[in-house]
């Protein structure tokens, strides 16, 4: 049975990862190797079979004895670790859920309803890295992959509105804790009916702009009751990071070249922060290259894969399946609000939302340690 080391097992993307491992019974295919950062010598989980000690998550020798390393650790882990494995000779499978190795010519983003096809070339050829992507590029790709495939994109915009989640634990508790404080700001106020809606306002907005330092430590900025429309790094030529990601990973998982040569299709657009906990939602422009009817892309689109759902583009229906409330813990990715846009026939408008810990970080993950465990 292949030895398995888990990695960044019991953090936010890590515990997504074992819940669904768990769920999928992946545990009876291999024996677990359970790695820690900071408690090596505790006990493993309960899904550790003959290996009940955890490992310490820097030690090289431990990690050589698996066949697979898979890790939810986060990017400073990756960056010093897996250069080591590598040079001390390791030539196991590493499936890894941060960006670092992600645009590195020896990695595939992995995406198996998206890219089977290019995961399946590389492990042909020898491939051994194996790296999650962005989350709003996959959960985007999970929706509307199937234009792709079908080669009708000419150009995408992106609009996107990103849960406090994609920043990690301390993030989404931040945002509560800013929602709880203005809450409290106006408690009274709201309890009065006959209360000045104009003051609750004030005192709202008073109350946003004098957050403390420690209500305000991880966003930087006031996010509950508002929004924050930049994501990841400064660039530096006007474009977030995250912004990047979204043309240069879309055209890495189809197989399309490292993002921005001649094959590569335009993906461009604005990534915006909001008050979500943990699903992250984009409106979507394209430039189709024809016409095509409504009705057949919603018929393509529908039958891309098994998790994606179009949802009628009406009020009742969009309102109660095309939200994050909805979405959240489940692996379904509903597209709605399609349809052609006052641009031209060729312009095709539509709404989707992923889960951004499952099909945007765990999920992916999980179903490459099946593949690799399955050939
Ligand atoms: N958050 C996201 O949306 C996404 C994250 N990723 C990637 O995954 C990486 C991990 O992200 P995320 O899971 O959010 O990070 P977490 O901070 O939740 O977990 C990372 C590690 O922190 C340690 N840790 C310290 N204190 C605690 C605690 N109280 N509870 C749990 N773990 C703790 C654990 O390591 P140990 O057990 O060794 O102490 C854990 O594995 C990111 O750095 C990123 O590279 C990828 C896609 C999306
Ligand atoms: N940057 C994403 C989350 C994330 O972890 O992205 P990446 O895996 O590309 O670093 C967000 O903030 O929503």
């Amino acid at each position: 049975m292949a030895l398995v080391g888990l990695v960044g097992w019991r953090g936010m993307v890590g515990s997504v990862l074992m819940d669904r491992m768990q769920a999928e019974g992946d545990f009876a295919h291999f024996e677990p190797l359970f790695f820690s950062t900071s408690n090596a010598g505790g006990k493993a989980p309960a899904q550790a079979k003959n290996e009940t000690t955890l490992q310490d998550a820097f030690d090289i020798a431990q990690l050589k004895r698996c066949d697979i390393v898979i890790t939810c650790q986060g990017g400073d882990y990756t960056s010093e670790v897996f250069p080591k494995l590598r040079a001390a000779g390791w030539s196991g499978h590493w499936i890894d859920a941060a960006s670092t190795l992600r645009m590195k010519d020896d990695a595939v983003i992995i995406l198996d309803p998206v890219n089977m096809p290019v995961i399946k070339d590389a492990l042909a050829q020898g491939g051994r890295n194996w790296i999650g992507g962005n989350c709003t590029v996959s959960c985007m790709l999970m929706g509307v992959g199937a234009l792709y495939k079908a080669g009708l994109v000419e150009w995408m915009s992106t609009q996107t509105y990103q849960a406090a989640s994609g920043g990690g634990a301390q993030h989404m508790r931040e945002l509560l804790t800013q929602y709880g404080t203005l809450n409290a700001e106006v408690r009274a106020l709201l309890d009065d009916p006959k209360s000045a809606i104009l003051e609750i306002d004030r005192k709202i907005i008073a109350k946003q702009r004098s957050l403390s330092a420690a209500e305000t430590a991880n966003f930087g900025v006031p996010l509950g009751g508002s929004l924050i429309p930049w994501i990841d790094k400064d660039l530096g030529n006007g474009t977030s990071r995250e912004e990047w990601k979204g043309m240069a990973e879309t055209n890495k998982i189809l197989g399309q070249g490292e993002g921005f040569g001649t094959a590569a299709t335009p993906v461009d657009g604005f990534c915006v922060r909001v008050g979500a906990m943990r699903c992250h939602s984009q409106a979507l422009t394209f430039k189709l290259k024809k016409d095509v009817p409504l009705a057949d892309i919603e018929a393509m689109i529908a039958a891309d894969n098994a998790w994606v759902k179009v949802v009628p583009n009406t009020r009742e229906a969009t309102i109660q399946d095309l939200t994050p409330v909805a979405v959240t813990g489940t692996l379904t990715i509903p597209v709605g609000r399609l349809r052609k846009m006052a641009m031209g026939p060729e312009y095709l408008g539509a709404f989707t939302i992923g889960d951004q810990l499952l099909w945007g970080a765990a999920e992916p993950l999980r179903r490459m340690l099946r593949i690799l465990l399955e050939q």
